[in-house]
């Protein structure tokens, strides 16, 4: 079993409310990812599952048991840093087979189980180097492979591919994903990177200053943003957020433009909103009346795909186009939206409407 919950977590230094009552709930066998920015409590809700950080208030349950006073060690978890923290002076393998040798195993318990950790991780063949004679990839998979080593109840793993070049991050991440699979343990994962997020996890908890925006899976948090700041949190590029109202059967633009509205929304006439517009779900090619008009402000070429923004009164669209779009900054542009696609949001709350029967 690895069951691990957080409740109503919460954790202050000084004038900073760095945890503001985070609840979590991460099934068993699950990988579980915490995405949020720089300072939105990631690390501390790690620490504090892991016993490591002193709580205001709130538990911690293991398994289903209250562990919330159980010292680090009794909570029986291995954590993954992004700095390696290898033994400088000792060999691959030894570093490996550490926390075997703290629980005085047997030679051959730990042969055997950093012979089986070193194969799921492909790092046979660096078992007799010593950590300065590996590449920063290679040093995190020891890392991996020391907490790997032993069955702890869980792993808990704070940004550890951080510190590695965007190839081998990504080669990373599907690394853990088969690693995940294969070994079926709770993985809880922190991250600031959304890809990351949305690539690995079977659930993901969106944080921001100290408390839980939404959990849901990739799909559900990407597609159905909780709020405003999680549409424009998670996704890249940004979500385009426009101010308008609804009047009728459409939606009029603080900005001038109408759309039909669309069949699902549940505004109040005349309410404030924001319509949000992903820019896989706009498209340069005109088509019937659900298109917006504004200016093409410039282009940005990524290779695969280019992102048109294009100016609607003084509020930015951003649109995936293919790489073979041109245009003059300055020129009219029609943008088509894909209404079925939009999400609305109170302006005033940033919550999302219901979409009923979406
Ligand atoms: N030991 C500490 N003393 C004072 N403030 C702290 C301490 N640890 C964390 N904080 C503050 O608490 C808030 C949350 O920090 P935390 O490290 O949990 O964020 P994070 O989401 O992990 O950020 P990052 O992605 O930058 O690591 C931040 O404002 C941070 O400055």
């Amino acid at each position: 079993m690895g069951t691990v919950a957080a409740y109503g977590l919460r954790k202050s230094f000084g004038e900073v409310q760095a945890l503001d009552g985070v609840t979590l709930e991460v099934p068993d066998g699950s990988f579980f990812v915490v995405l949020g920015p720089s300072g939105a409590g990631k690390t501390t809700t790690l620490r504090a599952i892991a016993g490591l950080e002193k709580l205001d208030a709130g538990s911690v349950h293991l398994d289903g048991r209250d562990a919330t006073g159980d010292t680090p060690a009794a909570r029986d978890l291995a954590m993954v840093f992004q700095s390696y923290a290898l033994y400088p002076r000792r060999t691959v393998f030894e570093n490996i087979a550490s926390p075997l040798r703290a629980r005085s195993a047997s030679r051959e318990e730990i042969t055997t189980a950093v012979e089986k950790v070193s194969g799921l991780l492909h790092i046979e063949r660096l078992l007799t180097r010593k950590p300065a004679q590996l590449s920063g990839g290679e040093m995190q998979r020891v890392a991996l492979a020391r907490a790997l080593v032993r069955k702890p109840r869980a792993f808990l793993m704070d940004e550890p591919l951080t510190n590695l070049d965007l190839k081998l991050r990504v080669e990373m991440r599907t690394e853990l994903t088969r690693i995940h699979r294969s070994l079926g343990e709770t993985f809880v994962y922190v991250t600031n990177d959304q890809v990351e997020a949305l690539s690995m996890a079977d659930q993901v908890a969106v944080l921001r200053e100290g408390t839980v925006q939404q959990v849901g899976t990739p799909t559900e948090v990407y597609d159905r943003p909780a709020n405003q700041w999680v549409a424009a949190f998670v996704g890249s590029p940004r979500i385009s957020l426009l101010a308008c109202r609804a009047q009728g059967d459409r939606l009029v633009g603080a900005e001038g433009w109408t759309l039909p509205r669309p069949r699902w929304t549940t505004a109040e006439e005349g309410r404030p909103l924001l319509l949000g517009l992903r820019a896989e779900d706009l498209s340069v090619e005109a088509r019937g009346d659900t298109a917006l008009t504004g200016e093409l402000y410039g282009l940005e070429p990524l290779g695969d795909r280019t992102v048109v923004d294009v100016k609607v009164g003084k509020e930015m669209l951003k649109v995936k186009a293919r790489p073979t779009v041109t245009g003059t900054p300055g020129e009219r542009m029609s943008v088509t939206v894909d209404l079925d696609r939009v999400h609305l949001f109170d302006a005033d709350t940033g919550l999302a409407l219901s979409a009923v029967g979406r």
